[in-house]
Order: C-alpha cells, then structure tokens, then sequence
C-alpha cells in the first residue's frame, strides 16, 4: 500500500456519497426506451441541424434529470469530437416564478459576474434582447434545459419565444432549443395551444420504475456504495418492493437503502439486512407524518391534538362525538371557534387518508347503527413533537403533561 493513500475505514460503505442526490450515476438504467427516443430527439444536433424542442414528464423521482445528465454530457463530448459548437444552459426554475425571471436568470448564466442584470426594474423586451444577444453571441447551437418549469406560471410567453426565436428574426447566428422538464402532470395539458405547439416538438413521458427496474437501479448504485458481502440477499429487492410501492421513485428506494445503511452502521452490524431496511422505512415514513402534521391547517391540528391527549389517557380508539367534545375545549383556550362537528368528522377522514390517523366502524348493536373510533397511527410523542408550536400557543393539556418537556405552561 501506498504510505500516503487512505483507506476506508468503514467496513459495510465504500462509498455512502454515491447513495445521494448529488451524484451522478455512470449509466442511467431501467429506463431503456425513454434514453432511445431522448436520444433521437437530440439527434438533429450532431447532424448541425436546428434542434428539436423536447418536452419530459413523470412524476418525481423517475429520472428525467438523471437521464438529461447523462444524455447532454455524451452529447457534448460527441459534439467536441466531431468539431460541433455546442452550448448547454441549465436553469432549475424552482423559485422563478414568471418568463421574466427566468429570462433574467439565463442572461445573467451568459454575462460576466461584473456584467449581470438587477433581478427587477427592466422593461421584459429589454431582457428577451439582452437574451438573444448573448445567445447571438455564441453562435452555434444552444439548448436551453429549463427543469422543473412548470414553476414559471401563468406568465409562460418565454417558453414561446425561445422556440420562436430564430423564425422571428431574434436570433440569426445560433440555433435554439429548449428542453422543458416537469413533474407536474397537468403542466402540459394546461399549456396555451400556442406554447404547447412550440414546446413538445417531442413529449418524452417517464412512467414510474417497476419493482425490477428499480432492482436495477439500487443494485448499480449497491456496487459503488457498498463493500461486497455487505448487503443481505433480501435487501435490494425489498428496497424495490416498497419503492414500487412508494409511486416508482427512485430518490425514495435510493433513500431506504442509504437509511438501512445507517442503521446497520450504527449498531456496528456487519451486514445490513432486511430488518434494517424495515426500521428505515419506518423512519422515513415517521418522518413524512411529522411534516404531514406540522403541515395542516389549525383546525386539523386541534383534531390531532384532542384525539392526542385522548390517546394518554388511555381512552382510544375513540368515537367521534368524544374526540369532537375535546376540541371544542381545546378551541376554548385556544380561543378560536370551533368548528361544526360535521368538519371535524370531514376532518377525521382526512387525517386517516394522510395516515395520521386510523378508524374503524363499529357497530352499536341492538339499534342496528354504527359509529366510527379513531387513534393515533404514531407514537405518542412523535405527534405531540410535530405539533409542538400549536401546543405552545394553546397551551398543555393535563394529559400530556409528563409527555411534554417544557410544560411550564398554561394547562388547559
Ligand atoms: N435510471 C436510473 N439510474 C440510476 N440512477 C437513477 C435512475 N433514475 C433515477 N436515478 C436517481 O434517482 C434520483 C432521482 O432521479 P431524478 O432526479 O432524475 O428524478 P426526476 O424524475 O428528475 O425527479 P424530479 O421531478 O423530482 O426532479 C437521483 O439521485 C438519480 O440519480
């Protein structure tokens, strides 16, 4: 061994950074025929052709823009070895709310830093000439990948003048194409008719992964992360399993894998097996019911915290008209008004559709009637945790008292 090489010193990961967002994987797999019609829409460029306008969508995690990386770098190396001018301009439009910003966002990405645009106070012509300037100046060809533009919203006349640019007279000296990314599904459909034409020259749709395509993409990324022997035979394909479940997203089977990772890690395992990879799914979805909960209107999370302090007093599952009767005195110190017991129940039902909470049907027997019993999906403080700043402002209730860290506070 080399004296000054280092050495990894962890004995399952040889490379845990590969399991994230940032990297870019060698090869995109699983997604063979989207690469081929991506790949022939890109085609008119190494022909020194005017590019097509090339529109992707599917919902996240399904890899529009892993595939956009990996395509547009074989492309410019391809475009270099054939001596092809070729230009790349990617802006994510997360944050840029209107044609205006973005194309302010795109002049600046071609000016000089002691050279860029304020982000306000110029007449939107002025900005589209400064933009067909610098594209001029160029030359050659330039694609312009705006992802996640379904940001930009109603103000959507950028993704018409782009494509119309080189046919209006803007630009003469370079060709122009734009490759819009989006996983809103409906972006498209509500397009005006005049942008749709210009933008989907070609529409290339990404369909979530499948359980084996997504075997494929968490085994690939397996080899990089990973020592070899470090994962049990059921891990990859578990993974899958759920990330199929989980709408075929990649990001999130990547994720489960990484947090099965660091389970085992943590407790020293020498492998990671099928029982770390359920504890990080548990995690991960304990996680998304906190910002599910953090998330919801004050009403909702008054409902949460009735069925809560009905839940340490040992009194769940319980029936809707108790739950109600807890958030009427819980509105009273939160000085609100409360609500009709029908919302609630409205309520009730969404909260179990966000796996916050679960119900079931009774029947009352005798009558004939049946009524409905809810209780907490989660753990106690888990749920009282997400809601700490409602409590804060509402103030403890009896119940929860020993639950609460600082419950130096109003009892209600
Ligand atoms: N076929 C694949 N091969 C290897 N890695 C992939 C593949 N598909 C997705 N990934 C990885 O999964 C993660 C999410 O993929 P990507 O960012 O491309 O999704 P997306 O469809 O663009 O989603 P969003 O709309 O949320 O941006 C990334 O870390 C990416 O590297």
């Amino acid at each position: 061994m080399d004296e000054l090489s280092f050495e990894p010193d962890d004995s399952l990961y040889r490379n845990r950074d590969s399991l994230s967002e940032e990297y870019t994987p060698a090869e995109i797999v699983g997604r063979d025929s989207e690469l081929q019609k991506y790949h022939s829409a890109l085609q008119p460029v190494i022909n020194g052709e005017s590019p097509d306008n090339i529109f992707l969508y599917g919902k996240t995690g399904v890899g529009k823009t892993a595939a956009t990386n990996f395509l547009l770098k074989q492309l410019q190396e391809d475009t270099e070895r054939f001596d092809i001018e070729l230009t790349v301009i990617d802006v994510n439009c997360e944050g840029l709310s209107s044609s205006y910003q973005v194309a302010i966002n795109l002049v600046n990405k071609l000016r000089s830093p002691e050279n860029q645009l304020s982000k306000t106070g110029h007449p939107q012509y002025e900005v589209y000439e400064y933009l067909w300037e610098a594209i001029d100046e160029l030359g050659g060809t330039v694609l312009i990948v705006l992802d996640e533009v379904d940001n930009i919203g109603e103000d959507d006349s950028i993704l018409y003048q782009i494509p119309r640019a080189r046919s209006n007279g803007n630009v003469t000296n370079a060709r122009l194409g734009i490759i819009g990314i989006s996983n809103d599904l409906a972006f498209r459909e509500n397009l005006s008719p005049k942008v749709r034409s210009s933008l989907c020259d070609r529409n290339i749709s990404f369909p979530p992964y499948d359980a084996g395509e997504l075997e494929a993409v968490l085994q690939q990324r397996a080899d990089v992360a990973f020592h070899d022997g470090a994962l049990d035979d059921e891990v990859i394909p578990l993974c899958a399993a759920y990330g199929a479940q989980d709408a075929g997203d990649a990001r999130k089977a990547l994720d489960l894998l990484r947090g099965a990772g660091d389970f085992a890690r943590a407790e020293e395992a020498d492998v990671v097996t099928g029982d770390h990879v359920r504890r990080s799914r548990e995690e991960i979805e304990r996680e998304e019911v906190m910002d599910g909960i953090a998330d919801l209107a004050d009403h909702q999370q008054l409902t949460v915290y009735a069925l809560a302090t009905l839940e340490a007093e040992g009194n769940t599952p319980a029936r809707s008209q108790l739950v109600y009767q807890r958030y009427e005195t819980l509105c009273d110190s939160a000085v609100k008004d409360a609500r009709t017991s029908r919302r609630v129940r409205d309520f009730l039902a969404d909260l179990e559709s966000l796996s916050i909470t679960t119900s079931g049907r009774q029947n009352t027997g005798a009558e004939g009637g049946q009524y409905r019993e809810h209780q907490l999906q989660h753990d106690l403080p888990t749920v009282l945790s997400a809601m700490s700043e409602l409590i804060r402002r509402v103030g403890v209730h009896h119940s929860i008292e020993d639950a609460i860290e600082d419950s130096n506070q109003v009892i209600v």
